[in-house]
């Protein structure tokens, strides 16, 4: 797609504080956060599927930086992984972050950002993310999301209930998405993560733009609030 400088990136709110901007990276953003999550991914505290308080393994593959998650809180240590220290959380993840808020809110939203979690997920093709609630920060700043590769059905319900009312949106490649304000505390989730991105070459025939080679990368920008 085009990156041109004067091309406007379309914003969508899907419900008050929840808005979608496609295409809002650039194919070379993608490219480095490509590159980035795999150093994350290799470790110390390696990407792997969490595992659950009732036994069972996500079906996502997860690696954070900043805090690490453990449902359901954080620590700076990965425990559940290999007792090692999380990696920390680059500024310029976090100017990214702001320019994000920037973009989908205004330039006063951004000004004060400062997000120091992130968690970054790969989905396989079988992959999916129940309805939950980003709920273990103990701040009410956005998240903000950003999507590579393959494409998804990203589904953003409500603040009461897992099922209806909610809104399904096709995140692709290079897509944003913040949810804050009113949003922040809304159900959402995964349930099907589609066929690689048709923007990407068939198979055989090179890598991508982005060079992520089938799958779905997702990162996660938060404000913990935890200090320390
Ligand atoms: O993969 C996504 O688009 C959403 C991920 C998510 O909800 C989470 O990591 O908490
Ligand atoms: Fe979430």
């Amino acid at each position: 797609m085009s990156d041109g400088p004067l091309l406007p990136r379309e914003r969508v709110e899907i419900a008050p504080g929840a808005v979608h901007v496609p295409d809002w990276l650039t194919v070379d953003e993608q490219r480095r956060l490509v590159a980035a999550c795999r150093e994350w991914a290799a470790g110390p505290a390696p990407m792997r599927r969490t595992r659950l308080p009732n036994g069972g393994l996500m079906s996502v593959q997860t690696v954070c930086l900043g805090w690490h998650w453990i449902p359901y809180r954080y620590s700076r240590i990965a425990e559940d992984v290999d007792g090692q220290p999380v990696t920390p959380f680059p500024d310029w993840l976090g100017d990214l972050g702001r320019r994000a808020l920037a973009d989908a809110y205004d330039a006063r939203a951004a000004r004060d950002y400062r997000p120091d979690a992130a968690l970054v997920n790969f989905y396989d093709g079988q992959a999916r993310m129940g309805m939950h609630r980003d709920e273990d920060e103990r701040s009410d700043a956005p998240v903000v999301s950003l999507s590579i590769g393959a494409s998804c059905i990203f589904r953003f319900g409500n603040r009461e209930t897992r099922g209806r009312p909610y809104t399904d949106v096709e995140l692709r490649s290079g897509d944003l998405f913040v949810f804050g304000g009113p949003s922040r505390f809304c159900f959402h989730g995964v349930p099907r993560t589609l066929a690689d991105d048709d923007r990407q070459p068939a198979l055989g025939q090179g890598d991508p733009p982005h060079g992520l080679r089938g799958g779905r990368l997702n990162l996660t920008l938060r404000v913990t609030g935890l200090d320390g």
